[in-house]
């Protein structure tokens, strides 16, 4: 793959409507602000090896069909969230390395891939920015029902959205770790604020961004 793949109705559509009612009814889909490049944002985490695959379709079912079609086999660790965008949302600039908070020297996704889950119609912005460090080297206009796959080592964006109406994401980062980096990542754990207390996310803030 050279930066970037789309495929489009990838998945039944009541598969999708589902996927939006049971990610909105889950208790740990809240506002996500603990990151500095997420404005406005809402969503939860899920990091797993691939042994850890199984815990994470009995606890979340719904994300089984999704799983089964995006994840690679040669990657063997992942960080899955949904992200929910509405008007005056946006993700800044980044590379996607979510798993350095469980290893320092961490390398980069092998891919991201990214399902369109439900994205209003004739949404004005909202759209995946991606760049290698030279030029950008593309720009994905969201439709429900499409997968991306792009790169790990591109730095991506969200244009703010201009439109009433949700945007919903589901994005899995996949790697490929050695041995050492893959013992220490969780075999499966669930990263949200709904289940944070208030002491841990000001220490999670400090460490990880420094403020
Ligand atoms: O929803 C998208 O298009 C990408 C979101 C993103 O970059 C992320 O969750 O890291
Ligand atoms: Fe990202």
């Amino acid at each position: 793959m050279k930066y970037y793949q789309l495929q489009t109705n990838i998945l039944p559509n009541y598969y999708l409507n589902d996927l939006w009612g049971e990610i909105n009814a889950s208790p740990y889909f809240v506002i996500n602000n603990l990151n500095r490049d997420f404005i406005n944002t809402k969503g939860f985490s899920v990091v797993f090896q691939r042994q850890g695959l199984t815990t994470v379709e009995q606890k979340f079912p719904f994300f089984k069909p999704y799983l089964d079609l995006a994840l690679q086999p040669n990657c063997n660790a992942f960080y899955l969230n949904p992200l929910l965008l509405k008007e005056g949302s946006r993700v800044d600039p980044h590379i996607d390395r979510s798993l350095r908070s469980y290893c320092k020297t961490i390398e980069l996704p092998h891919l991201v891939s990214v399902l369109y889950v439900r994205v209003p119609e004739n949404m004005e912005g909202g759209e995946l920015v991606l760049k290698s460090p030279k030029r950008q080297v593309g720009q994905v206009k969201p439709q429900t029902n499409s997968l991306v796959y792009f790169q790990g080592d591109l730095t991506h964006s969200v244009n703010a959205v201009r439109t009433s109406g949700y945007r919903l994401s589901l994005v899995c980062e996949q790697y490929n770790l050695s041995g050492y980096e893959l013992e220490e990542i969780p075999e499966f754990t669930l990263e949200s604020r709904a289940t944070e207390s208030r002491a841990t996310q000001s220490a999670t803030k400090k460490r990880k961004y420094g403020y």
